[in-house]
């Protein structure tokens, strides 16, 4: 399997297949008019209570962020981020919404982690899913392997600029409270989506808070 370039491609197939369908028959979730990456968006996912009681959460966790093989990228991602722990309500209760929306359980997602961009903080283009030649690869292989779905929630609105932006295709996304965005990393045959690169540009004026949750083929906690 280690020769195979897209070892987990049957099963985020199979995932991509299931949440596509879910997302379809639920009212309250939108599709953006794009082909080639499928990305959604659920607005007042989540109450101004929970966003704001988050966000001191972030404020109380949050540490210089880093990237997979940082020290290949500096400067790369420079916002502020932290592990949010499930034993709190409110982070147990965040895990049950997005888990509801996409029909995936919390444990085949990583810990969710709470992000804090300051006025001139950003993370730069990337995609989500992981390089299978890497070296990197060899650990996250063995726990969770591939990412599948990504989820992010915008805990509040920004004064300027803060917008995630899929750089392939004509989408940018400007922060709104308690919205959450939702993507698919790989394509309907389960290898990973080149058009779903996305960055964070540039907090211009206020903080932008998110809290991300990664999905991947198998269990990872
Ligand atoms: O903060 C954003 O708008 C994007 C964050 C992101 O790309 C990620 O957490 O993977
Ligand atoms: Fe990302």
């Amino acid at each position: 399997m280690a020769n195979h370039p897209h070892p987990d491609r049957k099963v985020l197939a199979r995932t991509g297949a299931e949440v596509r369908d879910r997302l379809a028959g639920d009212p309250a979730v939108w599709r953006f008019p794009e082909e080639r990456a499928e990305v959604y968006v659920v607005d007042d996912f989540l109450p101004a209570s929970s966003c704001r009681y988050l966000m001191r959460l972030i404020d109380d966790v949050a540490c210089p962020s880093c990237v997979i093989d940082g020290k290949d990228w500096p400067d790369y991602r420079t916002s502020y981020s932290g592990d949010l722990d499930v034993r709190d309500r409110c982070v147990s209760d965040l895990e049950r919404r997005i888990s509801a929306v996409t029909g995936i359980a919390s444990e085949r997602g990583e810990w969710a982690q709470g992000q804090r961009y300051r006025r001139g903080e950003f993370f730069g283009e990337h995609c989500d899913w992981f390089d299978t030649a890497s070296t990197y690869w060899q650990h996250e292989r063995r726990c969770g392997g591939q990412r599948s779905w990504t989820a992010m929630i915008y805990l509040n609105a920004v004064e300027e600029g803060g917008t995630t932006e899929f750089t392939r295709v004509t989408l940018s996304v400007p922060p709104r409270a308690g919205a959450l965005l939702l993507w698919n990393n790989a394509l309907p045959d389960g290898t990973p989506n080149p058009w779903t690169m996305h960055a964070a540009r540039p907090v211009l004026r206020g903080v932008k808070y998110v809290v991300t949750k990664w999905f991947r083929a198998r269990p990872c906690q």
